[in-house]
Parts: structure tokens; C-alpha cells; sequence
């Protein structure tokens, strides 16, 4: 299977956010990654639940949404109203992240986990067989444009590792610091999905690089 590519709206041009989506449903791109910040769980605050309604409108892709706010559980069923395929959570977020992930399915949407990049793989033991997609932060979430952290490399291998064992069918994205060549390593190590911001959409030909992505093997 290819792998799958999940462009942030984050670093598109808010002036111009119709144009940017239309970008994304004819190019090679399989979801919208939508990162939504509450300037509590990370030093930023980016868009909610309105403009997620709005774009659910246009966008021909599943919706990836990522949610950096403090006890995601008190607005699951408002995302899922909002149009969210993929809700992910961060496990930092969670106090009963069990409970959270049986919730988010009961509304039909696919159940993500975030990891920051201190916490350690170990923390999914018991939990892996309940998680359709962890989502290994690269960078420490709450902007877009950093730089990759290489460590990233090892946790995707261990969390691969930890999946094939659990015969879980669990899939692996990774969001922060992408590009073509961060992108091949990742794939190499086993992620199954790239997240990808800036590398986009700050490129000449947004499209070509989203193409070149969804090529990497
Ligand atoms: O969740 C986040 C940031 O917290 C991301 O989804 C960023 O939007 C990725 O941006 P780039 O590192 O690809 O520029
Ligand atoms: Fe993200």
C-alpha cells in the first residue's frame, strides 16, 4: 500500500482557504490533516469547530483532525458534527484515554492517539488493540515550519514493532518537520501516514509536492 498523505491546512493561506482545499481534492493527497489548537495544551491557538464545518463543505477527503486541546472528551460528538473521520487525541489530554477512544467510535470516526515527542512508546502497551492510528509528533505541536526530530525515527520502528506483535491493525502517522527526505526515512522505519504543512503548501507547485510525497517508498 501507498503511503498515505495528510496535507495541515495549517500553513495554507487562510485568505484564500477555498483555494488551498481545492488544491488538496485534485492532488495525489488521500485527508486534510486540521490541527485545532486551544492555547492551553500548546503555546497556540489556531481554528475550531466552525471553520472545520466549513471546510467539511468543500473538502472530497476524509478529515484528519487533530485536536491540541486540554479534555478533547468534553467535544468528540461536536467534531464528529463538524464533519471529523479521524478524531486524534493527545494521550498527555487523556485522564481515562480508554474511555475517550470507545467514544470517539461510537460515533463511527476512527480513533487516534498523539504522542509528544517525550512521551515514550511504552505508555500504548496496553492500549494498542483499541487505537485504529497513532500519531507520532515530530516537533513539539503548536506551530507549523520546525525542524524534524530525529529520535522520531526510533519511536515510529518501536511502535511498528509493538503493533506487529499486538496483531493490531493500528496505522502509524507522523506530523512535524516532513519533506521529501524525512519522509523517506519515516517510510523506511514503517509509517503508514505523512502529515506535511509547510513542505507543502510553501512550495512553488503545492500539487508536484504532494506527488512526490505519495511516491516515496
Ligand atoms: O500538529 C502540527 C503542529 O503542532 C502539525 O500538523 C503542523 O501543521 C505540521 O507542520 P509542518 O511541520 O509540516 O510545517
Ligand atoms: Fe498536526
Amino acid at each position: 500500500m501507498s503511503v498515505i498523505i495528510s496535507p495541515s491546512l495549517l500553513s495554507a493561506d487562510f485568505l484564500n482557504l477555498g483555494q488551498d482545499i481545492d488544491m488538496v481534492n485534485k492532488s495525489k493527497a488521500d485527508w486534510f490533516h486540521l490541527d485545532v489548537m486551544d492555547g492551553v495544551f500548546v503555546p497556540n491557538i489556531s481554528y475550531g469547530l466552525p471553520v472545520i464545518s466549513q471546510i467539511n463543505k468543500k473538502a472530497t477527503k476524509p478529515l484528519d483532525v487533530h485536536l491540541m486541546i486540554v479534555q478533547p472528551e468534553r467535544y468528540i460528538e461536536q467534531f464528529f458534527k463538524a464533519g471529523a473521520d479521524i478524531l486524534t487525541v493527545h494521550l498527555e489530554a487523556c485522564t481515562h484515554l480508554h474511555r475517550t477512544l470507545q467514544c470517539i467510535k461510537s460515533f463511527g470516526m476512527k480513533a487516534g492517539v498523539a504522542l509528544n515527542p517525550h512521551t515514550a512508546i511504552h505508555n500504548l502497551d496496553d492500549i494498542i488493540t483499541d487505537i485504529d492510528l497513532v500519531l507520532i509528533m515530530s516537533v513539539n505541536p503548536g506551530f507549523g515550519g520546525q525542524s524534524f526530530i530525529e529520535t522520531s525515527l526510533n519511536k515510529v520502528k518501536k511502535l511498528k514493532k509493538l503493533i506487529r506483535e499486538s496483531g493490531s491493525e493500528t496505522l502509524i502517522e507522523v506530523d512535524g518537520g516532513v519533506n521529501t527526505e524525512t519522509g523517506q526515512a519515516l517510510v523506511e522505519a514503517g509509517a503508514d501516514a505523512l502529515v506535511a504543512g509547510s513542505f507543502v503548501f510553501n512550495s512553488p507547485d503545492p500539487q508536484e509536492t504532494i506527488r512526490a510525497l505519495k511516491e516515496l517508498k
